[in-house]
């Protein structure tokens, strides 16, 4: 396999010749992680966005790296949902449960889903105090720094214009500094009502990974950390995790840097 890392100044950079071999990369990481992690606590955090993320992460539930994870530790949350039911076909809940979650067994009750019969506004505040609640019991730190949830590790992916969770560039939503979870109303990336982590919870968490795939994806990676940045800031170039950052790429995705 061609895998080749490098240190970016904006964290580890690692470009595999393709999808394919992205996809055991980030099952090696991915299992690596909660080894280490689960090593040292009863719980280890996870946060999933949508998208072809879960797609990437069908190795994880393969031999080898399926039979190696203490699957009973993990928690798992989304960076964003979409204000739709658990069962519609927008659902990020159901993209990862068809696509991963259905094929290891986690505990049900340490996977939070939002909660579908609210609106946006509801789910966004509910999912917030769900966050809170799991402060209070241990399960969810706290950063020492910012004050905001972190996270073990957040496995996130990258829109064309250079969107992560649901915060788009150019929208007021990029800037928010006080609430962990909020709602948009008028995503530009249908469906148009989703609930979202704010960027100081991203960026409390420890390990974020962040997986690019496909030429179209190219100029927003090339714009984040090419020769010339550029003066614009893309939200994906706003991320920055308390302790290691990893960007994963195909040959296509990485073309221009
Ligand atoms: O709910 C969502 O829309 C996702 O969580 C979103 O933030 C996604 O990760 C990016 O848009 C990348 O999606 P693709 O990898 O499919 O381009």
């Amino acid at each position: 396999m061609a895998e080749v890392t490098a240190d970016s100044g904006k964290g580890k950079v690692k470009v595999f010749d393709s999808e394919e071999e992205v996809a055991v990369g980030l099952a090696k990481y991915t299992a690596d992680i909660s080894n280490k992690i689960t090593k040292e606590k009863s719980s280890f955090t996870v946060v999933l966005s949508g998208g072809s993320l879960i797609h990437s992460l069908r190795k994880l539930v393969e031999a080898p790296y399926i039979d190696s994870i203490e699957w009973g530790k993990w928690h798992v949350f989304w960076v964003d949902e979409r204000v739709v039911p658990k069962d519609h076909v927008d659902s990020n809940y159901k993209l990862a449960y068809d696509g991963f979650l259905s094929k290891v067994p986690i505990p049900p009750g340490q996977v939070y889903a939002i909660n579908d019969a609210l609106s946006a506004e509801g789910a966004a505040d509910d999912y917030e105090t769900c966050l809170k609640h799991l402060v209070t019991n241990g399960v969810l730190q706290v950063s020492a720094k910012t004050g905001f949830p972190k996270f073990d590790l957040m496995l996130l992916g990258m829109g064309p214009d250079g969107h992560v969770a649901s915060l788009f560039p150019g929208h007021p939503l990029v800037k928010e500094n006080k609430k962990w979870v909020t709602f948009i109303k008028d995503s530009p990336k249908p469906p148009p009502e989703r609930i979202t982590f704010t960027f100081p919870v991203i960026n409390s968490s420890a390990y974020i990974a962040m997986v690019v795939v496909g030429a179209g994806k190219a100029p927003a990676i090339e714009a984040t950390l090419g020769k010339s940045p550029n003066s614009e800031v893309l939200p994906v170039g706003m991320v920055s995790p308390e302790d290691e950052m990893t960007w994963f790429f195909d040959k296509q995705a990485a073309s221009k840097i």
